[in-house]
């Protein structure tokens, strides 16, 4: 079964103790970054100290995900190419665009044959943070079979577009709405961008509602003190499982006298309501909220 994305943890590369409690914290995934949160001076031992902690330290299911800098700065290629060699689940491409996808995913053909890793094992996911990437994501998913997903930045996006980021979040609501129909188009997870205040677990619960309202299927975190809450919001409730299981049952019910169509509590169920309520069952069971 594909992996379950709904929470991805953010944190510097140039901090040990981060990496060594990583897997502990209950992320889907965790993110090791070489990008934004590590300073230039930091740049080579990041990478290094990132490389040492795949190699040695035992992450369990939690995926590996490793945000390395933009290949058109002197720190890319080098990453790419010395943390692939230790072979992390996920290369995370910020300020991604189309060539630069197809590029990584060229490294990376060559890394995996030269080390004898499976072909296509190491996934990619662009992170869409700029104007042109954002008009562009149809096709950067597109760009290779590696892409799993796609990782909305806010905070990158709004100073590209010469906007203020607000906690309400109205200015990335396009953003959102694209992201997440192009990813849904091509069948891969979308994910929101991280909501920085971290002692707001209110304006959290409602960011993140506000994403799954949309369609994104995730969300990035920068604290550990933020899983639980993003996890609570992508779980169905126990009201939506009760509705769904309701809705199947009426089904059956339908489907033994021959209807397509059927009401139940005096409103319409066709076959979207129908899929729908598999979908919320699906997540449940998977959840292990439901048997
Ligand atoms: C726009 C972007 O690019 S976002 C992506 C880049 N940003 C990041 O990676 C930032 C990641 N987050 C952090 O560095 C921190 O959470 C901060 C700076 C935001 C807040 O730091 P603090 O106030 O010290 O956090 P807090 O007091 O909640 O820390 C509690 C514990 O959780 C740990 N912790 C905090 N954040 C993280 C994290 N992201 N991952 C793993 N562990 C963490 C701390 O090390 C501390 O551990 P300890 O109790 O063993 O000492
Ligand atoms: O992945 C993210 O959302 C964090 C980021 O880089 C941004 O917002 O610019
Ligand atoms: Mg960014």
């Amino acid at each position: 079964m594909d992996k379950l994305r709904r929470t991805m943890l953010f944190m510097p590369g140039n901090n040990p103790s981060m990496l060594q409690d990583a897997a502990i914290l209950g992320a889907d995934s965790i993110i090791l970054d070489l990008e934004d949160a590590v300073s230039l001076t930091e740049k080579d031992s990041a990478r290094i100290l990132v490389r040492e902690a795949i190699k040695t330290i035992d992450y369990s299911q939690v995926e590996v995900v490793v945000r390395v800098n933009p290949l058109d700065t002197e720190f890319g290629a080098l990453d790419v190419d010395m943390i692939a060699r230790v072979k992390p689940d996920t290369l995370l491409i910020p300020k991604a665009d189309e060539e630069e996808i197809k590029l990584v995913a060229k490294m990376l053909d060559a890394i995996e044959q030269e080390e004898g890793y499976k072909a296509e094992s190491i996934k990619i996911m662009p992170l869409v943070e700029t104007a042109i990437g954002l008009e562009n994501v149809y096709n950067i998913i597109k760009a290779s079979k590696r892409v799993v997903g796609v990782l909305l930045g806010g905070e990158d996006l709004t100073s590209d577009l010469g906007i203020k980021r607000t906690k309400e979040g109205e200015e990335i609501f396009y953003a959102r709405n694209r992201v997440a129909t192009a990813c849904r188009a091509l069948k891969v997870d979308s994910l929101d961008t991280p909501f920085t205040d971290t002692n707001d677990y209110e304006g959290l619960e409602r960011d993140t509602a506000k994403a799954k309202s949309l369609g994104l299927t995730g969300k990035a975190a920068i604290n550990p003190r933020q899983i639980d809450v993003i996890h609570s919001v992508f779980a169905p409730t126990e009201a939506e499982l009760k509705h769904a299981l309701r809705i199947l049952a009426a089904m059956k019910e339908a489907e033994k006298e021959g209807k397509g169509v059927f009401s139940l509590d005096g409103k319409m169920v066709d076959a979207p309501v129908i899929n729908r309520a598999i979908t919320t069952v699906g997540l449940g069971q998977r959840l292990g909220l439901i048997s």
